[in-house]
């Protein structure tokens, strides 16, 4: 299984490098430089507060950075902004679940493919058929990932009757959705107990190997993401200290240092 997914893993799609930002004082990333290779899974963990979230929101769009530069594709940006990144296909799930609570299901999963609609309001007062099959097509593709996700029984439930550990795979709905080339993962495991972490590990190697997608995840708990991550970036305090395979970021001394002097 190992051997077979090391061979997917393909050339660098999303090369970060020397990637700085502040807030005012603050110095959220000092000197960030990182890459992601195509339908890899790549983890960025560390303590509380060490950048984890600020570097999601520069990979798409939502912080510009101060210093640094961002290739996608083999193409060079000083900024992302939102828009560009949706449509290079990065799509991303959040910490605090960004869903419809009153909304079914099925709805919320379709909210992910509104990029995706091009019928709008005229078209389907014009072209009525056109878009009738366009409609059918986007609730297949919707259906098909209500099946991946195990959850058709809730299809026309309102999400916020959910549990939180399945609103959480909701949101990964909502977002493979998109059809991501890459997806952003915030803190996937987040508030889960023990059951919840291993259904969820297991659909997002799912969602890598099926779909090919290319994640990256962050997380604070170091265990979770060892498993499933290819690579692994460790941040301290807005600093990159760790960076290589599971193995090689479990046994670095100040990866040990900075999690044993950690107070989670
Ligand atoms: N919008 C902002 N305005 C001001 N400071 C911010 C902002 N966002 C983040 N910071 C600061 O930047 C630093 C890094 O925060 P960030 O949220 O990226 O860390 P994190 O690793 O995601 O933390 P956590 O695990 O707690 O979510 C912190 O000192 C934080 O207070």
């Amino acid at each position: 299984m190992i051997q077979s997914r090391d061979q997917r893993i393909g050339e660098v799609i999303l090369d970060l490098r020397n990637i700085s930002l502040a807030f005012g004082g603050v110095k959220a990333l000092t000197d960030i430089s990182f890459d992601v290779r195509e339908h890899e899974i790549r983890a960025i963990i560390g303590p509380n507060g060490a950048g984890k979230s600020s570097m999601l929101n520069v990979i798409n769009g939502v912080y510009t950075p101060q210093e640094g530069s961002i290739t996608l594709d083999g193409k060079r940006f000083t900024r992302m902004n939102p828009r560009r990144a949706a449509e290079a296909g990065i799509a991303r799930t959040f910490q605090s679940l960004a869903l419809f609570k009153g909304m079914s299901v099925l709805d919320n999963i379709m909210t992910g493919r509104n990029l995706r609609m091009t019928s709008g309001v005229l078209a389907q007062a014009f072209r009525l058929g056109s878009a009738e099959r366009e409609e059918i097509r986007h609730r297949e593709f919707v259906e098909n990932i209500i099946d991946f996700l195990e959850i058709q029984a809730y299809r026309k439930v309102p999400v916020g009757r959910l549990p939180y550990g399945l609103q959480k795979r909701v949101d990964l709905g909502r977002a493979l959705a998109m059809e991501p080339r890459i997806l952003l993962l915030d803190e996937p495991m987040a508030g889960m107990n023990i059951e919840e972490k291993q259904d969820m590990s297991r659909f997002i190697l799912d969602v890598n190997d099926e779909y090919g997608t290319t994640i990256v995840l962050i997380e604070h708990d170091m265990g979770v993401v060892m498993d499933i991550s290819d690579r692994v970036v460790v941040l301290d305090y807005g600093k990159k200290i760790g960076d290589g395979t599971p193995d090689e970021v479990r046994n670095n001394p100040e990866v040990i240092r900075a999690y044993l002097g950690a107070s989670n």
